[in-house]
Formats: structure tokens, C-alpha cells, sequence
């Protein structure tokens, strides 16, 4: 397996975000997204640290989707053109071997906000505090990763980056700052994924004694703080079958 390279400096290694920059140039037009049937969210959802101690770093919500509607959204991926990872890195960018699909598309950011509960999830007076400003969205940049056997996203830090979002009352937009990573699984070992952990090193260095693994599980919703006090984390290999993920980021005001 390849190796990254990463500092123990985070200041240098957070030079790693450059993986996640927007390298879309021409405006691309938007894919026909799924509805989310049935209406979400199908039940009450909340946010809980899965581990104990990095409840204000790493937060999952389960059954975020469905079931039936990850399986919509996975058919439906499969028909995007996805594009899989150059062979090699740029300097300074983390490894990562998948199949991307990336798309600007702010509507389809603003339905996740909406229409799912993920709002109401986020402003919940008991982890509201957590986001370092009032969230008022999603990173219009939709990230879709497929990875089949043997691939993976090697150790990185997530950076911040800068985002206007559309707004109905202010004419320039909402100039807002992104805070936390949110990524959407949408397989597991339920579909026959083995392996594909999310895998957090809360001491900047892959050690495997130190490490908080989260699983894969079909519906689910992974939040992690992101920017300066991003923990170095990776997506590991998947053994069998296909991990799918959608990624964007929570939004907030500057
Ligand atoms: O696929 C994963 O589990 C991790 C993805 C990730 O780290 C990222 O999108 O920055
Ligand atoms: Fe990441």
C-alpha cells in the first residue's frame, strides 16, 4: 500500500487539504438526485459520540437515510461519472484511491439541509454549541466516493474552506466558513462491504493502540470537526465489496 506522507507539525500537514480544493473550472450541470422517499427523517434523529471522550470532535446520527434510499442513491451513483484517483499525488496531498464524483450543485446542498432534519439535528440545543458559529448550511461542493476492494484514503487532515452560500435575503450571498466534515455512508457489511472504517488518530500519528475506528453502517451520518482542530483520520481499505459515501461540510457564518 502506498504510503502518505504526513507531518507531525500540523501546520505543515495541514497543507494536505489541497486533496479537497474545488478543482471544478467549468460549471458542470447538476445530476437528477433522488427524491428522499419516504419523507425524511423517518424517525426522531440525534447526534451521539461514538466513542467516549471525543463527543465535541466526532459525532454519528444513525439511520440518517433509509435503508431503501441509500439503495436508491447507490443505483442512482452508479450512473454518475465517477473518476478514479490519478495514480499519483500531488505533493502535499493525501493518497486517496477511490472513484470520485464531485459536483458545485447548492440546491442539492440546500434539500440535504432541509429536508432531511439535518438542520434541526444541528441546531439542538445540546450539541449547538459544538460548531463554532451559527450553521446556516452545506458545503454546495457534494462529494461522492466509491471504493471497491483495495482502496482507500490514506491519513489527512481535513482543512476549512471558505463558502458563499445562496441566500433569499441577502443579495451577495452568505459568506460562511466550513467547520465540520459530514460524511454519509450509504453501504456497509450489510450490502457486503467488509472493512472501510473511518479511522480517527487522536494524536497525530497512525498508531494503531490510539486509534477510534467507526464503522461502516448504511444510513449513517459521521460528523467530525474539521480545520485546526481536525483529527488526522483515514478512510481504511475495503476488503470486499463497495463502500459509497457522500461528503460535504456544515457551513458556518462569518
Ligand atoms: O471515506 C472515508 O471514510 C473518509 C473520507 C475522508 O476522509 C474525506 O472525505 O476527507
Ligand atoms: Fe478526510
Amino acid at each position: 500500500m502506498a504510503k502518505v506522507k504526513y507531518s507531525k507539525s500540523k501546520t505543515t500537514a495541514k497543507k494536505l487539504q489541497s486533496t479537497f480544493t474545488n478543482t471544478t473550472t467549468a460549471a458542470a450541470t447538476p445530476p437528477n438526485w433522488p427524491p428522499f422517499k419516504p419523507a425524511l427523517p423517518i424517525a426522531a434523529l440525534d447526534l451521539q459520540p461514538p466513542v467516549p471522550g471525543y463527543a465535541d470532535k466526532i459525532l454519528v446520527a444513525h439511520n440518517f437515510f433509509p435503508k431503501s434510499l441509500c439503495r436508491d442513491y447507490v443505483t442512482f451513483l452508479n450512473t454518475l461519472p465517477l473518476i478514479t484517483t490519478p495514480g499519483r499525488p500531488k505533493r502535499g496531498e493525501a493518497v486517496r484511491v477511490n472513484d470520485r464524483y464531485q459536483i458545485d450543485d447548492a440546491r442539492f446542498a440546500q434539500r440535504l439541509w432541509l429536508e432531511t432534519g439535518l438542520k434541526g439535528l444541528v441546531l439542538d440545543d445540546s450539541v449547538k454549541h459544538l460548531w463554532g458559529g451559527e450553521p446556516v448550511g452545506l458545503n454546495p461542493s457534494i462529494r461522492i466516493y466509491r471504493y471497491t476492494k483495495g482502496q482507500y484514503f490514506d491519513a489527512h487532515y481535513d482543512d476549512y474552506n471558505l463558502v458563499t452560500l445562496p441566500s433569499t435575503t441577502e443579495p451577495s450571498g452568505t459568506n460562511t466558513r466550513t467547520v465540520w466534515t459530514i460524511l454519509l455512508y450509504l453501504t456497509s457489511a450489510a450490502e457486503g462491504c467488509i472493512g472501510g472504517e473511518t479511522v480517527f488518530y487522536p494524536h497525530d500519528r497512525k498508531v494503531a493502540k490510539e486509534e477510534i475506528a467507526v464503522g461502516l453502517e448504511t444510513g449513517m451520518l459521521l460528523l467530525h470537526k474539521h480545520g485546526e482542530d481536525c483529527l488526522l483520520h483515514e478512510g481504511r481499505e475495503v476488503l470486499d465489496g463497495e463502500k459509497w459515501v457522500l461528503r460535504t461540510d456544515l457551513c458556518v457564518r462569518r
